[in-house]
This record gives structure tokens, C-alpha cells and sequence, in this order.
């Protein structure tokens, strides 16, 4: 007796040269309704899976397969006599193989204006139920649920190869897919619901590329993403020049974007470790990379540049004076990349920016679990800032605290960041102590923390820190208030004419 291959797909590539192939391998082939129709119009020879079930497709093809003849052949156990015999007293005949892939859900819910019913409709039962049961059934039953496999599968026929180790490869691989497809309508359900932390947390990604090595050289590593993301992402950029990226440069990376994602008028940031090293904000996107470039030009070395706007010409030229490990941008003109790209080791990605780069929820793995919150996307205007002192800032002050503070958001904690004229000129960042944040920060600054404004992260526990504001000659402050010395603080602000603001809002970052 032939052996028998149930094919069932919804993405139709390569289909019929798959299914010839699987005829001359001595199977016979049975088929839903539209993969029917394309197969027969391919002139290959099936039969509709109406007639193994003896029940028709209803209810606009929610059932089709979801019969015991279709699964009895998929699920019975060969070496198992009680499950042969069985079969043979229910008519059930043996199914060999399984091909099958689903509806498109993904591309679905990416549809612009799309229905809920639709979105619904495209939820596949049968399909995943067919899928299961043949992977389950591994030692006997094949399953095919990529078209990428199709040449794999035939040449293992071919030599009589398609043994239980492929079997089970090709299984494994079925239950990464459904668990992936069920995991992205969970998801889906999951924001209908407004189910932000519910009892288990579902999440599925999608490998974008291996990468040579992580954090380490001695670390293994892979750049995943998020199927369904909407946001700024690096997954998506465009790299028009450079060598691979690696695991540190797509962190970086990832942090450049999400400080930019503060800024609407043409911005600048330069990255290293993590850590921002110069912002810029200016009229021009020239003018803002000089600014970044200006607030540390020995940090900036070895750095990731990322800009708001397109890179031109003589932006491109100042850029291409340092050396820089990525610049990233909406875009590049030509003669900006005719520049830039007579550096071989620059990498130059292209990536639209949403504005939406922090949408997502933060996962942090620790021993056993993952810790998961939301990104920090709290931002204030100028009407949440209280003057805690007696100076009120000046409009200039004003402007220049707002830029420190959305910039402190990304230093690590401790942080302590001073700026003036829209660039930042002294991060202190990730100390074990806020005092020593702000005398990094200040001693970077040098001569130009005079009159400058410094940011802090969160509150200060004592007055130490506006005391070495005092001494660096820094006018405004702006921190989040809240600790029990607050007063202390203060009177050392109004004592030497500062002003400080508080925003009620605290920005750790660890
Ligand atoms: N309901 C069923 O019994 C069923 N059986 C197979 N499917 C799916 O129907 C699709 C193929 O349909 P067609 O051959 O009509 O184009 C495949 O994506 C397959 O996963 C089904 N549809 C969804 O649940």
C-alpha cells in the first residue's frame, strides 16, 4: 500500500514541485479545499480530504480536518497493537506524512485597519491540531511545517533517509512553530483584555542572526526579535555599509535610539557602554553632532553616533574626522555616503524612527526567573516642575534643565549630568554613590560646568551633591525631591541664589 502525505497550507510556494516529488516517492497525496485546487491545477494527482473523512468542510472551513479519520491516522502508534487494531475496526487508515502551514496570523494582525473578525478568522485550529499530532507521533509520521524544508524532505526520501532523527528534528521544529504562533495570539488576547501581567507570561521571538560571540568572546550569542513590534528597532535598520554588527554594538545601539526617542528637534547622541557620552540638540543635525561630539570629544571614540535627521554632506565630513564604530539615521544622502563609506570599519544603518522606541516591556533574566516592567517612558513638561527654592530658573534655565533631565533618564544610576545650550558637558553615570557621580560629572565639565545646570536621577539623600553644584559654579538644578533632607538641600540652594526644581518623578536605571 502507497504510504499516504496530507497536505494542508496556506502559504502555497513551491507546492506542487513538493508534492511531485512526494508522487515519485510513492506517496499519495490528500488535500483541503484551496491547496486542493492548487495542486490540481499544477497537474498534480490528490484527493480531497472529504473523502477520507466521509464529512464535508463546513462553517466556512473551521472544520476540515478535525475528524478521528485524520487524526486516528496521524496519532496511531505502529508498533502498538492495541492502536492497529483499533484502527482497523474504525476504517481508520494510516497517515505518513503532514504538511501543513497556517493561517497567516502575524500578517494579519500587521494589516492596516484590520477587523477583529478577521484577525479571528485567522486563527487556525485544524491546522496546529494536525501539526501536534503528527510531531507527537514523530517515530512514525513526518511533518513538514516550513516550505524552506521541502528539498530537505524529498532528498531524505530520496535515500531513504527521512529516519526518526529527522523525524524528530522536523517535530521539534513544529512545536517551536505552534508554541511561536500561539504565543503571538496570546498576545493579541492579551492586549484586547488589558492583561499587562497575567499568571504566565508568553513571549516568543523570531531569530534575526547568529552573532559571533556575546558580551565576550568566550559567550555564545543570537539577535532575536519581537514578531510583532511597531516600534523603532534595530531588527529592522537597513545596514548600507560595515561588517556585521556585534552583541555590544546592538546594545549600544539599542540605547542610542531610545535616549534619541526624546528628542523631536534635530538631535544627536553619542553612546558608549550604554551610557550616553554627548547629546546635541541644534537648529541643524550638523550642528547637533558638534554638540555631541563637543560635550566629550575622548569618549566619543570607538562610540555609536545616533541622529534624528538625514546625514548630509558636512555632517558626514565631521562625522568621518573620528573613528566611530556605527552611525545610525533615518537617512544618508548621497554625498554623505560617498564620504562616510571610505571608511571600511564604520557600519551605517538606516532606520526609520517612530518616536516609539521604548514601548516594550523591559525583561531582565535573574537566577531562576525574569524580572519584567514596563519600559520607563514617564516623561514631565514644564507644568509638573516645582520651584522648591526661592530663585525661580530663567527661561533659558528652564530649557536646559528639561534637556539635562530627559538625557539623565538613560545615564545609569547613580547619575549626575550637567548641560548647558543644549548639550550635555558632564555625565557622571553608574556610581555606587550620588557625590561621586556629580564630581565625575563636574571634573569633565571643567571650566564650562560655570553656569551650566545639572540633572540627577533621583533624589539627594544629603546636601553634599548641591554643595559641589555651589562650588562648580552650577545655577539650576532639577531632581525628582522626596528624601528626608530635602531642606537641607534647599537652604544650600538658597543661600548661594540656585534654583532647584523638583519633578516628582525618579529615573533609576540599572
Ligand atoms: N479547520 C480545519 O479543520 C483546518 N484544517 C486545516 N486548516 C488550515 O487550512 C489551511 C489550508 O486551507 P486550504 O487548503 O483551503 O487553502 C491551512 O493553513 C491549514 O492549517 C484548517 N483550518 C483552520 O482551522
Amino acid at each position: 500500500m502507497s504510504k499516504r502525505a496530507l497536505i494542508s497550507v496556506s502559504d502555497k510556494s513551491n507546492l506542487t514541485a513538493f508534492a511531485k516529488g512526494l508522487i515519485e516517492a510513492g506517496y499519495e497525496i490528500i488535500s483541503t479545499g484551496g491547496t486542493l485546487s492548487t495542486l490540481v491545477n499544477g497537474g498534480i494527482e490528490a484527493k480531497p480530504v472529504d473523502d477520507v473523512t466521509g464529512f464535508p468542510e463546513i462553517m466556512d472551513g473551521r472544520v476540515k480536518t478535525l475528524h478521528p479519520l485524520v487524526h486516528g491516522g496521524l496519532l496511531a502508534k505502529r508498533s502498538n497493537p492495541d492502536h492497529m487494531k483499533q484502527m482497523e475496526e474504525n476504517n481508520i487508515s494510516p497517515i505518513d506524512m503532514v504538511v501543513v502551514n497556517l493561517y497567516p496570523f502575524k500578517q494579519t494582525i500587521e494589516k492596516q485597519g484590520v477587523s477583529n473578525e478577521e484577525i479571528i478568522e485567522n486563527i487556525d485550529i485544524g491546522g496546529p491540531t494536525m501539526l501536534r499530532s503528527a510531531a507527537k507521533n514523530f517515530e512514525d509520521v513526518a511533518v513538514v511545517v516550513d516550505p524552506a524544508d521541502y528539498d530537505k524532505v524529498l532528498q531524505a526520501l530520496q535515500s531513504d533517509q527521512l529516519d526518526a532523527e529527522i523525524r524528530k528534528q522536523l517535530a521539534a521544529k513544529v512545536f517551536r512553530h505552534t508554541a511561536n504562533y500561539d504565543a503571538m495570539i496570546a498576545n493579541y488576547f492579551m492586549t484586547e483584555t488589558n492583561e499587562e501581567f497575567p499568571e504566565t507570561y508568553t513571549i516568543t521571538y523570531e531569530k534575526v542572526q547568529d552573532l559571533r560571540y556575546g558580551e565576550n568572546p568566550h559567550q555564545q550569542a543570537a539577535f532575536y526579535r519581537n514578531p510583532i513590534n511597531k516600534s523603532t528597532s534595530l531588527a529592522t535598520a537597513k545596514q548600507l555599509h560595515g561588517k556585521e554588527l556585534s552583541y555590544n554594538n546592538i546594545q549600544d545601539a539599542n540605547a542610542a535610539l531610545e535616549i534619541l526617542a526624546e528628542y523631536n528637534e534635530p538631535a544627536a547622541v553619542a553612546v558608549k557602554h550604554m551610557n550616553p557620552c554627548g547629546i546635541g540638540v541644534a537648529e541643524t543635525i550638523e550642528g547637533a553632532f558638534s554638540r555631541a561630539y563637543d560635550a566629550d570629544p575622548i569618549s566619543i571614540f570607538g562610540g555609536i553616533v545616533a541622529c534624528n535627521r538625514e546625514i548630509d554632506y558636512a555632517t558626514a565630513v565631521k562625522l568621518s574626522e573620528i573613528f566611530l564604530e556605527i552611525v545610525i539615521a533615518p537617512g544618508f544622502n548621497a554625498d554623505a555616503m560617498e564620504i562616510l563609506t571610505r571608511k571600511k570599519n564604520i557600519r551605517l544603518l538606516e532606520l526609520e524612527l517612530t518616536n516609539e522606541s521604548t514601548a516594550m516591556k523591559k525583561l531582565t533574566t535573574v537566577s531562576g526567573g525574569v524580572l519584567i516592567q514596563n519600559s520607563d517612558n514617564g516623561n514631565i513638561s514644564i507644568d509638573d516642575l516645582k520651584v522648591v527654592t526661592k530663585r525661580q530658573p530663567s527661561e533659558e534655565e528652564l530649557d536646559n534643565l528639561l534637556f539635562a533631565w530627559k538625557a539623565v533618564k538613560h545615564v545609569k544610576s547613580n547619575a549626575i549630568l550637567l548641560a548647558k545650550d543644549n548639550q550635555t558637558i558632564g555625565v557622571g553615570a553608574g556610581q555606587m554613590n550620588r557625590i561621586g557621580a556629580a564630581n565625575i560629572a563636574i571634573e569633565q565639565a571643567g571650566t564650562k560646568a560655570e553656569g551650566s545646570v545639572m540633572a540627577s536621577d533621583a533624589f539627594f539623600p544629603m546636601p553634599d551633591t548641591v554643595q559641589a553644584a555651589v562650588k562648580a559654579g552650577i545655577t539650576a538644578i532639577i531632581q525628582p525631591g522626596g528624601s528626608k533632607r530635602d531642606q537641607d538641600s534647599i537652604d544650600v540652594c538658597d543661600e548661594h541664589g540656585i534654583t532647584m526644581v523638583y519633578t516628582g518623578m525618579r529615573h533609576f536605571k540599572h
